[in-house]
């Protein structure tokens, strides 16, 4: 069978095509054999790759493991290739191993596979008696797998280097072992309390009682922000988790002000301050956390701290990780690693859960020794795109706390806060001790129906009430579209997603969403992408107004193209973004809002799907489509030139031109899917769930698309019982990286 060979996926060794009969169907291959004979196993795993089950990488990989036991004058057990070639498979789903118990309890779901979707590609009539994965694994067990690993040099416990990692019932790729082995690593030398703070009455202690004093205001109940920067503070790590508006930038913002008040009093530092970075893994995440830190910082009540702490000494800049780390174009190696580490001594990254395990490892190899790191995030979000779940694992015991009794001791002493007893345990982890979660929502009143639903679906409480109430616009802030039809009509539902992505349907909402005050005043009514749309063909603008009034108008067309998002769970067929992006682009131009749809045009919004080092653009970028006056034809007559604007993404208010011919990686973005609007906010959103269950439908999607909504949240369903369905599932990536923290750790060393 003939086959084409990706040039540039990592382990192709040309190890020659094993099949002859090009065009035809391979037979399924005899299931006992498939565990017996290497080739069959080998014949399996193409078919599987034919099917669209498995990448063509992770074939290669299986060949490559094959190759290098031929090499030692092993014969390779076909099990071992399988689980090779499994292990490949998880790491392309964003597994960081393979976890072989779960593999052989319930192969199907652990591998996704068959996959749900209809093949892309292959042969169907052979899809339907392809043995599966699970049929495989049916008839081995653990004592098997474990004899197949230990039989082979390919296969060690991470000492020697081999391709494979062994860890207890967990199989990992090298490269993935080694980055969790690094996170770890970094995280575990930071989890004591530094020397200074160690004790609750030292001179640096007793300042920092003194900073959170000046900066949290007496509370009747407990002060869940307040006793963070403490545990914080503590740590040269340590987590600050909390779900959306409970106050993480305000948290981290008063943080940095009490350490620098103690840096500003400690002698030995000569009233050095510390030197911090702060950094988000997207541009859009950092662009928002720009926004928000700035806000922030300027509320601080600075003439009242100890330490002489001044406005410079909190940085506002944020970075993106990758400019940070000083990314190089077509490397994946960064400039600061730990020969040339980051000049920092505190690195705040926010959106923590976006971020990968290769990323988080690059950051840990980058901090001097001596450097504290904060994370900041939420971790009921979905997690990185990338291998990895690192907020989400490190943050699985957040909400009980597990605070030894030692910590809440001092948490009291230092913040003058009582730790509810319920939170308390003296068998508390290490990692326990450096991780605060924040549980009261500042942005969503009780009644919000964001937040009631967005805590539903968390906590997998969604009843029928909730549901009512969405579908009959008893809350003020949620509308569900088509929450009545119990058998929406597919057209009939797609044509009624346009006009609501026109409109924004404020006429659905309560009252029709007027008259709804938060503490900056009274909010605008939901809106549509007539909106920006209408904002930037009424601009007043004159081919020879100047370049600052360009900008001007970009700055509020960006801003106002906030105002809404379509977000969708899947990104092919009808209900994904493909589908939606060119039916919605269609409606706008017989609304003749904008000029065409397709190719370039003035109005087209553009999400940025990779990153462009040379252009400075990150993957998630947004820019918006504008036709400029030009230099005039050559005919002198005036002519017009279309100009991408983007948000400087340098922490200013900049806008950047772009012309859409330099711009490589990119795609129409009236709707989003769930995973890219990561790190975004919309004041408006509209979550599209598709008609049948999809693998990437779970909990954390649901969640995410929910709280990316800030005033008003729309919901439009294909399938009614999807949502409540997709709320019951949860993923668990596979990771070992919370019991790598688990080993002896000294803490509470006070
Ligand atoms: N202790 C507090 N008292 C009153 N208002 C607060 C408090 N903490 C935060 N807020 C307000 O709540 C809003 C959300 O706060 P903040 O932006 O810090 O939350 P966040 O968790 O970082 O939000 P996001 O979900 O956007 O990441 C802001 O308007 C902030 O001023």
């Amino acid at each position: 069978m003939s086959r084409t060979r990706n040039s540039d996926h990592q382990f192709d060794l040309d190890l020659g095509d094993d099949h002859a009969n090009p065009g035809e169907p391979p037979s399924a291959p005899e299931m006992a054999a498939v565990l017996t004979e290497g080739e069959h196993m080998e014949n399996l795993l193409e078919q599987w790759q034919d099917a669209g089950w498995i990448r063509e990488l992770d074939i290669a990989f299986a060949r490559l493991i094959r190759e290098l036991c031929r090499e030692q004058g092993e014969s390779p057990e076909p099990l071992l290739l399988l689980l090779a070639a499994m292990a490949s498979h998880q790491v392309g789903r964003g597994h960081v191993c393979i976890d072989l118990v779960s593999l052989l309890d319930n192969a199907g779901q652990t591998l996704a596979l068959p996959p749900e979707e209809a093949p892309r590609h292959g042969y169907p009539e052979l899809v339907d008696t392809l043995p599966t994965p699970s049929d495989i694994l049916s008839q081995v067990t653990l004592p098997d797998c474990i004899a197949a690993m230990g039989a082979t040099s390919a296969v060690s416990d991470g000492l020697h280097t081999t391709p494979l990692v062994q860890v207890d019932t967990r199989l990992y790729l090298r490269r993935l072992w080694r980055y969790e082995q690094r996170i770890a690593e970094g995280i575990r030398s930071r989890l004591s309390p530094s020397p200074s703070l160690a004790d609750a009455t030292s001179p640096s202690a007793t300042t920092l009682r003194q900073a959170l004093d000046a900066l949290f205001s007496p509370r009747n109940d407990v002060d869940y922000q307040k006793l963070a920067c403490a545990l914080a503070a503590r740590n040269r790590f340590a987590i600050i988790t909390g779900g959306p508006g409970t106050g993480k930038t305000t948290t981290v913002v008063n943080l940095l002000a009490a350490l620098q008040a103690t840096a500003g009093c400690d002698s030995s530092r000569g009233g050095r301050k510390f030197r911090i970075r702060l950094a988000a893994p997207t541009g859009k995440a950092a662009a928002r956390l720009n926004e928000s830190i700035g806000n922030a910082v300027n509320r601080l009540p600075l003439d009242q701290l100890p330490g002489n702490v001044d406005l410079a000494d909190i940085p506002t800049r944020v970075t993106t990780l990758h400019r940070l780390l000083g990314s190089r174009p077509d490397s994946r190696k960064f400039r600061h690693h730990r020969d040339n580490p980051l000049l920092v001594d505190i690195l705040v990254i926010d959106e923590a859960s976006m971020v990968d395990v290769d990323l988080m490892a690059s950051v840990f190899d980058a901090l001097p020794d001596h450097a504290q790191l904060i994370l900041l995030g939420d971790k009921d979000q979905l997690a990185s795109v990338d291998a990895g779940a690192v907020l989400g694992e490190l943050c699985q015991r957040a909400s009980e706390s597990h605070y030894q009794p030692a910590t809440a001791t001092w948490l009291k002493a230092v913040s003058g806060e009582q730790v509810p007893q319920t939170l308390v345990d003296e068998h508390g982890e290490p990692l326990d001790q450096a991780v605060a979660m924040l549980r009261k929502s500042y942005r969503f009143t009780e009644d919000s129906g964001i937040r009631q639903l967005a805590e539903a679906v968390n906590t997998n409480r969604l009843d029928q009430l909730t549901l009512k109430r969405c579908r009959d616009a008893a809350f003020d802030d949620v509308i569900w579209l088509n929450g009545s039809d119990r058998a929406p009509d597919l057209e009939a539902t797609l044509e009624g997603i346009c006009r609501h992505a026109i409109t924004g349907s404020p006429k659905a909402f309560r009252n029709r969403g007027v008259g709804r005050s938060t503490d900056h005043g009274e909010l605008a009514p939901p809106v549509g992408y007539q909106h920006y749309l209408t904002l930037m063909n009424h601009r007043g603008l004159e081919a020879d107004s100047p370049p600052e009034a360009w900008d001007d108008l970009a700055r509020q067309v960006l801003e106002a193209f906030g105002d809404f998002q379509v977000l969708c769970a899947l990104r092919k067929g009808p209900w994904g973004v493909e589908g939606l992006n060119d039916r919605i682009a269609r409606r706008l131009l017989e609304a003749r809002l904008i000029p065409r749809a397709e190719g370039w045009y003035a109005g087209r919004p553009i999400l940025i799907t990779g990153n462009d080092y040379n252009l400075g653009l990150m993957n998630g970028d947004i820019g918006i489509t504008f036709s400029l006056p030009g230099q005039g034809n050559e005919n002198g007559e005036p002519d017009t030139t279309l100009r991408v604007a983007f948000p400087s993404g340098d922490g200013t208010d900049g806008i950047r031109w772009i012309s859409p011919s330099r711009l490589q990686q990119l795609e129409t973005v009236y709707a989003m899917t769930v995973h890219k609007s990561q790190g975004s906010e919309f004041n408006h959103t509209c979550l599209v769930l598709p008609d049948r269950m999809s693998p990437v439908l779970t909990r954390e999607l649901i969640y995410t698309g929910i709280t990316r909504a800030r005033s008003w949240f729309s919901l439009v369903t294909g399938d009614p019982d999807v949502l409540t369905a997709s709320s019951r599932l949860r993923i668990r990536r596979a990771s070992g990286l919370a019991e790598a923290l688990r080993s002896s750790v000294p803490v509470n060393e006070s």
